[in-house]
């Protein structure tokens, strides 16, 4: 039987950076993997060829695939469209049409970019964090939403809203992934919520607490959520597993992103019940420097690697595809975005070469 795997370029730097992820995984495959290898389009360029930015033939290639690889949807020449019509609402629509509620994003400093890192070399050296996300709930997706007129204590006027909302079923479900995650670690899973201001996260902390006799081994700590982005920056070492909501997640991951170098670095992996997985690195589509050739493409070859690993279970191949990745960041090869003098700046396809090389 073949591994399917469906190929999203997307947008942006989306088709620079997964074209070096792709060539990684079409020089595994010579050596017998049985990966086949399809494209189709989500986010702006699905809605520039179809008007829509997640498209029914997209939807049925998704279907089909076990594992499909992401580079990043969107840009400012889409952002004024009717919201329906944006290319970020492909990327939730396959979210969602494929359940993938758990998004693994770790954070891990390679010893090669200590400088590269927002932070003093002392603070990060060696940090290994992974954060867990939800991602099919939360204020991202909870009704109801939009813009409307009403009455308000200022009298009639438009307003705004969206709510934040959680079933029990949500967060029992990414509170096992957690936990377990937590297992295979250093048994230690820090949640994160906003109990002090939000019901909803109150709740989530309750639940979180019920799940935790399951995992007696683990031990569960909680912390709101403006005091972990500052605890990340003071002392990151502190955590092992976070694990938070969709939104609360999506912006600590990014805040975590720095302390490894660049965002360029950060890979991710979103996962239903059964491991099958969408790929792809916590960056967004940087449409600042997209067709330029310069877009680091480590996060998308790392995501590479944790498809192989978790929707595939080709531990031996995602390792080799993991220190290719560290042993060209030894032999000085980088990217602007992580580039110090003494190093050897080189371009995306320059990156994509040196990785290849090294595998
Ligand atoms: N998963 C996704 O598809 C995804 C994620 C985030 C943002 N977006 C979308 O991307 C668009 C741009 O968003 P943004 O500018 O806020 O965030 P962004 O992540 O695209 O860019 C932020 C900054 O990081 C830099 N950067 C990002 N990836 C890089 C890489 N691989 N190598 C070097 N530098 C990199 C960019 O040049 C930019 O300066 C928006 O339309 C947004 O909705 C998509
Ligand atoms: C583009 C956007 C919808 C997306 C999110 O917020 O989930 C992105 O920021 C991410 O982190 O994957
Ligand atoms: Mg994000």
């Amino acid at each position: 039987m073949s591994r399917k795997i469906l190929v999203l370029p997307g947008d942006g730097i989306g088709p620079e950076i997964t074209a070096e992820a792709v060539r990684v995984l079409e020089a595994l495959n010579k050596e017998g993997l049985n990966l086949e290898i399809t494209t189709g389009l989500l986010g702006g360029c699905a809605v520039d060829a179809t008007g829509e930015p997640y498209p029914a033939e997209t939807r049925a290639k998704a279907e089909a695939a076990d594992a499909v690889l992401l580079g990043a949807v969107g840009g400012p020449q889409w952002d004024t469209l009717p919201r329906e019509q944006r290319p970020e609402r492909g990327l939730l629509g396959i979210r969602k049409h494929l359940n993938l509620f758990a998004n693994l994003r770790p954070a891990i400093l390679y010893p090669e970019l200590a400088n590269a890192s927002s932070l003093k070399p002392e603070v990060v050296s060696g940090l290994d964090i992974l954060i867990v996300r939800e991602l099919t709930g939360d204020i991202y997706f909870g009704q109801p939403r939009g813009v409307e007129e009403r009455d308000t204590e200022w009298g009639r006027q438009k307003v705004g809203f969206n709510t934040m909302v959680y079933a029990e079923s949500e967060i029992r479900r990414i509170a096992h992934v957690a936990f377990q995650a937590a297992q295979k670690r250093g048994k230690k899973l820090c949640s994160v919520d906003k109990m002090n201001v939000l019901e909803c996260t109150q709740f989530w902390r309750d639940i979180f607490e019920e799940v935790a006799k399951d995992y007696p081994d683990v031990t569960l700590s909680h912390m709101l959520v403006d005091n972990a982005a500052m605890q990340l920056v003071r002392a990151p070492k502190q955590f092992d597993v976070m694990v938070t909501g969709n939104m609360f997640g999506d912006i600590l991951s990014d805040e975590a992103s720095m302390l490894t170098g660049s965002i360029g670095m950060l890979p991710s992996a979103s996962l239903d019940e059964n491991n099958k997985g969408l790929y792809e690195p916590s960056h967004g589509s940087a449409p600042d420097i997209a067709g330029k050739g310069i877009a680091n493409p480590l996060a998308t070859i790392l995501s590479a690697a944790m498809l192989l690993r978790y929707t595939f279970g080709l531990e031996a191949e995602a390792v080799r595809i993991e220190n290719a990745v560290r042993m060209v960041l030894a032999q000085g090869y980088r990217t602007a975005d992580i580039y110090e003098e003494g190093t050897r700046k080189v371009g995306t396809r320059e990156m994509g070469d040196a990785v290849l090389a090294a595998l």
